[in-house]
């Protein structure tokens, strides 16, 4: 039996989703956008079997519909849905970033043929729109999903099969602890790395020395400061209780290890740093597939001329395939890094060792 799958938004999210749902051949994804050159794109990405730009004929047969649009999207599609003609017994889910507010809302809008089931697959990237859909984006991520007391055993289980395809784990989860949980480890450090860049920002308009010397550390504890404003705004705006509730800690941590730095406590400031690490280090690894990011390497590079297109000759020798390449705070007289980016662990690898062979410095960064 063939399943008819609504994917409401096809960007990153939707569209990688899309991708790997289309794995089952069973499966009949039908893409619906605002933007018709998105539809035109996941056509022939083969993303999706057909796309529409009217709502109704996406989701008229659709047996799963899903919404993959920013948060505040999702609440006005879940507002027109409720208006609209659906196959009975269909299953709504999304892949917004907040759960309480959006299964809350949901739970006040269908009557009990209709099951919605939160879901937030947990990786992603910086990027957005359908070009950035990648098949392997949710691979050995969590895919957390957010059932109600009164969702369905079997609606629940077929959700969770289907989302299975992006080979992620699927784990349960109430919505509440959800944005808890997720707030802490992902939303309120967006907060924190962007307060941190344009704190930086603002003291470099006097000493511009502060863009030129920010590199490793300060680029590290920042990367997600590049992350997309209009989403992270729809994120923090629904997720208000926890966020208000960790900056309450955070001013009050703030404050303890001011207070040590002041009086000078060095004990205790090393037991800080010590309990941080610990912590850190105690923290699951990355595996792969999670984010495109994992297969950069870095490499320091004496200021010489033709340096870097020796390094990409002696990889290109072997066959080994880079698909980006950027060098970071080079200057004059001094030891740059180049940034490789590798198609697959397996070349980076190769390239890792071919290039410490010919004595180069590499290493990579989590
Ligand atoms: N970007 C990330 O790293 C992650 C994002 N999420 C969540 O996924 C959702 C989508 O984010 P992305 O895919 O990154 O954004 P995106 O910008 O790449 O894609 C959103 C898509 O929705 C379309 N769209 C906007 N309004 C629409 C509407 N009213 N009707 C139909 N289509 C509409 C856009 O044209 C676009 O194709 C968000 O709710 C976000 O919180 C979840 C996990 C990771
Ligand atoms: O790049 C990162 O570390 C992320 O933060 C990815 C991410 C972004 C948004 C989500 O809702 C889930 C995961």
């Amino acid at each position: 039996m063939k399943t008819t799958i609504a994917m409401l938004g096809i960007g990153l999210i939707g569209g990688s989703l899309a991708l790997s749902l289309r794995n089952d051949p069973d499966n009949r994804i039908i893409g619906f956008d605002v933007r018709e050159d998105f539809i035109d794109k996941g056509l022939n990405k083969g993303l999706i079997h057909a796309g529409t730009t009217d709502l109704q004929t996406a989701v008229r047969e659709a047996d799963i519909i899903i919404c993959a649009t920013p948060v505040e999207q999702i609440y006005a599609l879940l507002n027109q849905l409720s208006t609209l003609m659906l196959k009975p017994g269909v299953i709504i889910s999304d892949v917004g970033s907040t759960k309480a507010g959006i299964v809350e809302y949901a739970g006040e809008l269908f009557s009990s043929d209709i099951t919605f089931i939160g879901g937030h697959p947990m990786a992603g990237s910086h990027k957005s729109g359908v070009e950035a859909a990648l098949e392997r984006l949710f691979e050995n991520a969590y895919y957390v999903l957010t059932p109600g007391p009164n969702t369905p055993a079997e609606k629940l289980s077929r959700l969770s099969a289907l989302v299975s395809l992006t080979n992620a784990k699927v784990i349960v989860m109430d919505a509440h602890e959800h944005d808890r949980v997720v707030g802490a480890v992902s939303h309120f450090p967006h907060i924190i790395a962007a307060l941190l860049v344009n704190l930086v920002g603002g003291y470099n308009e006097e000493n511009e020395w502060h863009r030129r010397l920010a590199a490793g550390g300060f680029r590290d504890i920042t990367r997600i400061a590049s992350s997309n404003p209009r989403m992270w705004r729809d994120v923090l705006l629904n997720n208000r209780e926890y966020m208000l509730k960790m900056g309450d800690d955070w001013k009050r941590s703030m404050d303890q290890i001011l207070d040590l730095v002041a009086e000078g406590n060095g004990d205790e400031i090393e037991r800080f740093f010590r309990e941080a690490r610990n912590f850190r280090e105690g923290l699951p690894e990355r595996q792969k597939g999670a984010l495109p990011a994992l297969y950069d390497l870095y490499i320091d590079i004496p200021d010489h001329p033709g340096e870097i297109g020796r390094i990409t000759t002696l990889l290109g020798t072997k066959n080994i395939n880079i698909t980006n390449l950027q060098i970071l705070e080079a200057r004059e007289d001094m030891l740059g890094v180049l940034r490789i980016t590798f198609r697959n662990e397996n070349e980076l690898e190769k390239g890792e060792a071919m290039l410490r062979f010919f004595e180069y410095n590499v290493y990579r960064r989590e």
